[in-house]
């Protein structure tokens, strides 16, 4: 165990009414206040700056969904995020982070120039990493995907992107696409819902942070089939992912399959066409892509993919991370910080079933999923007598 870190201060302010209750957060020359405030019957989070050299307080832009507000206890874990834990919920829904300064949180601070904090679940266990298949129109990206779904319905889960073209017959909302307005997609992109988003084809198209995470959080390998600028948007994001580029036999090869398919005019296959070779010369770009992929043989290619997706299987499924005792109701407050480790303290004190009196939330193995979700956590007791936490991973 490492020693309390000296430079982070927590000061827990409770105020006068037990309705309202404060935690006061110093992180540099800013106080950040996170506040549960009771109107009107209705619970929310309050979030305000102090901005000690200017001496003004900022009310910024909270982004993601918020905890359940009820009595909660906040500790600063690094620049980048404090640690807030909900007490009164269960253990699963009680570990979240407000980030105050990741990358996702810089960059939306820039895009709409005001101040910006998000918050971020956090999930117990590691999920598998999501797969980003990228390739030219018309190379058999949606048909291998689909093969894979077809013989792993439970093992993956496919992100349902957003776009604004038009629905092709058999192509169902919510299924193969939840397809949108452009102002509205706009203006969802600009609130930062979304974790990349492109002009393609003429169309613009996108990967909602809620369309990785609900397959994730199904304990499902999540697939995205999407362009090559989305995979570098989603290669720079916090998402760790694996990235496999589909190419064609020949271009001849790929022509004959747009056409084939006769699902877009003369004019679109033109720019589809046009927009390939643009896409097949950034295959090679440095760092970009795991793995190329030839879709020749289409049932070759397919045991290729799945050979290249047991490579990668160095981790179970997360089944297993939502634990039976983590659905109990906790009562858990924050006691003290190391490096590495936050331990929680039983408010109630019981050793019950599956609880402990104190517990060790692991800092080191968090990872970035998409912004909104933070995995990888894992907590485990250290009570002398119960030294392996039943159920906790
Ligand atoms: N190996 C293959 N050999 C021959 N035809 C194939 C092969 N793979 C896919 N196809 C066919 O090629 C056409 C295009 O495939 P698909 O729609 O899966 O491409 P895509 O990469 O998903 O395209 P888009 O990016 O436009 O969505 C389909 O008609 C499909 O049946
Ligand atoms: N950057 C993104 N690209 C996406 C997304 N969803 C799909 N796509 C790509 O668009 C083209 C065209 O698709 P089509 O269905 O109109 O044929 C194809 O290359 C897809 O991979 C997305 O969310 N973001």
């Amino acid at each position: 165990m490492g020693e309390e870190a000296p430079e982070f201060r927590v000061d827990p302010i409770t105020l006068g009414s037990k309705d309202c209750q404060q935690n006061a957060i110093v992180v540099g020359d800013k106080t950040y206040v996170i506040g549960r405030t009771d109107d009107d019957s209705k619970s929310s989070f309050g979030i305000k700056i102090l901005d000690k050299l200017t001496q003004t307080w900022i009310v910024p832009t909270v982004l993601g969904a918020q905890p359940p507000s009820k009595s909660h206890s906040a500790i600063l874990i690094n620049e980048e995020k404090i640690l807030v834990v909900e007490k009164g919920v269960s253990l699963n829904d009680s570990i979240w982070f407000l980030e105050i300064d990741t990358p996702f949180v810089k960059q939306q601070r820039k895009i709409k120039g005001l101040e910006v904090v998000s918050w971020s679940k956090g999930v117990l266990g590691v999920a598998q990493k999501p797969v980003v298949i990228s390739g030219p129109s018309g190379v058999g990206k949606g048909t291998l995907i689909a093969k894979l779904m077809k013989e792993y319905p439970s093992k993956f889960g496919f992100s349902v992107s957003h776009t604004t073209r038009s629905p092709r017959v058999k192509e169902i909302d919510g299924v193969h696409y939840h397809f949108a307005g452009r102002s509205k997609m706009e203006q969802d992109i600009s609130e930062g819902e979304f974790l990349e988003f492109a002009h393609v084809h003429g169309n613009l198209y996108g990967t909602s942070i809620e369309a990785v995470e609900s397959v994730t959080d199904e304990g499902k390998r999540c697939i995205l089939d999407i362009d090559v600028q989305g995979a570098r948007s989603v290669r720079a994001s916090s998402l760790e992912a694996i990235f496999i580029f589909v190419c064609p036999p020949s271009f001849e090869e790929l022509e004959k399959r747009l056409r084939a398919r006769g699902t877009e005019t003369e004019e679109q296959i033109q720019k589809r066409l046009r927009n390939a070779r643009a896409e097949l010369d950034q295959s090679n770009s440095p760092g970009l892509f795991d793995h190329l992929l030839v879709n020749d043989n289409l049932e070759a290619c397919y045991e290729n993919l799945k050979k290249m997706l047991s490579l990668d299987d160095d981790h179970k499924d997360s089944d297993g991370c939502f634990i039976e005792d983590g659905k109990a109701t906790a009562c858990y407050s924050i006691l003290s910080k190391t490096e590495s480790e936050v331990f929680l303290q039983s408010e109630t004190g019981e050793v019950v079933k599956g609880a402990a009196s104190l517990l060790a939330v692991d800092l080191s193995s968090l990872t970035g999923g998409a912004p909104g979700r933070t995995r990888g956590l894992k907590i485990h007791s250290i009570n002398s007598i119960d030294n392996d936490l039943k159920g906790i991973r």
